[in-house]
């Protein structure tokens, strides 16, 4: 085996974009990484669509499928295209769960939808929710409330209306004498309950008041809610706060015994917390749900196989299995994995294929240093520098043999559309890069540099007409992402590589054989 260890460094959306036009990667002061790239043996991969297991190329990547296929050297179906395939079948309408939600709710009560109303595909699609609503009232369902998180996120930052419009209207075509359907509360998604990773429960809490309790400021309609907040804070969608739709007086959907919920996000992360609040007992303890209703639950998807979050579900994830993790436990191969709250998850969670447990309790080490609860624009730097100190002393420990880490700031700070904040969050991972690299040479070390996905590479949306005002762009891009071998005497092959071909490259800088259901590596030693 293998004497120097290998040091893997994801650089949270941080992708590759010709244009410098908005490319808070490109107009960074970042000398280490331009050395890196300029010295070392280097490609750029695919981070987004099919490459990912995205149902079209048309699909940015996120950090989930990136992570994903990170982790496990192979492409699954992602979420978005399983949901898909099993409403176009029609098989989730033939599963228990969907059986139950409609019986516990049919005769007396309501069946309400949860969840991020938008096209972003990244963890929910709005024709998702249409084909679950319209199916409820075939199979007899008549009441049907809308919670609606407000995205801007992984769509343009002030669309909102756009969405809201095109549910209204395709409720407004469902409703007839038996069935009535209408939006009951809402909020911005970074505001009310998609919380990640346990970083603020009081946004959980919050969502809870919104969307149960039917407790906040009440208006008469969601473009209502959204127009008043606008004009008052001039916030984007995503930091919208909560409202609640009321008539004479009355909230028109709060949650009450005898109804069915269904969160209909696929992607996990933001849908635990709220999954939790909903499945737990009276052992719950993370805020005071003052009201417990009597409801069905389910989740569009299993959230957390090992965890069973949450009970109910309506359909399966992939079930990744040969990850990258598993095969080095057998091979005996210690690992490390630190990175901050935020992303914390993501390195640990989604990287073992939405897997929280470890594969192996001594063989392996998850440290997380808190995030700050803050609007990341004000503090560009993040947690950088302390997850750097940590991940130095493990690589100086001469305890692991295999180490990860994600550095959030390209994304974190690159969705607040922020452009000078997102060039600082940029200069900070570089910054970081710096003692890395300088870490990985005190123990002869092996340095991988790579990204999940872009963002910070395009910061402005594409005008639509020449001369039209610029708009900031807050989500992620088709981008192609860096790919960098320091410190190994290694080749570039040639070819189409994508994030599902690194795992191999780890194996083969550790000198161990690659998984046989993994795609081929990128390097020739
Ligand atoms: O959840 C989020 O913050 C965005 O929708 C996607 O960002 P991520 O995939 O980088 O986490
Ligand atoms: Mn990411
Ligand atoms: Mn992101």
């Amino acid at each position: 085996m293998s004497k120097r260890p290998v040091v893997l460094v994801v650089m949270d959306g941080v992708g590759i974009r010709e244009s410098d036009f908005g490319n808070a990667v490109s107009n960074a002061y970042k000398p280490t990484l331009d050395d890196l790239w300029n010295n070392c043996p280097h490609t750029e991969i695919k981070a987004h669509g099919v490459a990912v297991g995205l149902p079209s190329d048309g699909d940015m990547g996120n950090s989930e499928v990136g992570h994903n296929a990170l982790g496990c050297g192979q492409i699954y179906s992602q979420g978005a295209k399983l949901v898909n395939e099993s409403i176009e079948s029609g098989d989730i309408f033939e599963t228990d769960t969907w059986k139950a939600l409609v019986d516990k709710c049919k005769d007396h009560g309501k069946m309400h939808f949860l969840g991020l109303l938008s096209d972003g595909n990244v963890h929910s699609h709005i024709n998702h929710l249409k084909a679950l609503m319209k199916r409820a009232k075939e199979d007899g369902v008549k009441e049907v409330r809308l919670h609606a998180l407000l995205d801007g996120r992984d769509v343009p930052e002030t669309s909102a209306l756009i969405y809201v419009e095109d549910i209204e209207n395709y409720m407004a075509e469902l409703n007839d004498d038996n069935f009535h359907a209408c939006i009951a509360s809402g909020g911005g998604r970074m505001k009310i309950t998609m919380d990640r990773y346990e970083a603020n429960w009081a946004m959980v809490e919050e969502g809870w008041h919104t969307h149960v309790l039917g407790e906040g400021r009440s208006f008469a309609s969601a473009k209502e809610a959204i127009e008043t907040y606008r004009a008052e804070s001039g916030v984007v969608d995503q930091d919208l706060p909560a409202f609640v739709i009321a008539k004479d007086g009355k909230p028109v959907g709060t949650i009450e015994d005898g109804d069915s919920v269904i969160l209909f996000n696929f992607r996990g992360d933001r849908a635990q917390e709220i999954s939790l609040a909903f499945d737990g007992d009276e052992s719950f303890d993370k805020f005071d749900r003052v009201r417990v209703p009597d409801v069905m639950y389910a989740g569009m998807l299993q959230y957390d196989a090992d965890l069973n979050i949450p009970h109910h579900f309506l359909s399966y994830p992939p079930k990744i299995k040969y990850t990258l993790s598993e095969h080095l436990v057998k091979h005996g191969i210690r690992q490390y994995a630190i990175s901050e709250t935020q992303k914390y998850g993501h390195v640990t969670y989604f990287w073992n294929g939405n897997r929280s447990e470890k594969f192996d309790e001594k063989l392996e080490t998850f440290e997380e240093v808190k995030s700050d609860v803050v609007p990341f624009e004000q503090r560009p730097w993040m947690k950088s520098a302390e997850i750097t100190d940590k991940l130095i002393e493990a690589i100086k420990s001469g305890e692991y043999d295999f180490l990860r880490t994600n550095y959030p700031n390209g994304d974190m700070v690159g969705h607040t559309g922020n452009y000078e904040a997102t060039i600082i969050g940029v200069e900070s991972v570089d910054l970081q890069l710096a003692r890395v690299k300088e870490a990985v040479d005190a123990v002869n070390g092996i340095l991988i540099v790579t990204a999940d996905h872009g963002n910070a590479d395009e910061m402005y949306e594409k005008p639509k007409k020449e001369g039209a005002p610029i708009k900031a762009k807050t989500s992620h891009t088709l981008n192609k992402v860096p790919f960098i071998v320091y410190g190994a005497d290694v080749k570039m092959k040639e070819g189409d590589f994508g994030l599902s071909n690194v795992a191999a490259v780890v194996t083969d800088l550790l000198d161990l054989p690659a998984d046989e259901h993994w795609n081929e590596s990128i390097i020739e030693k």
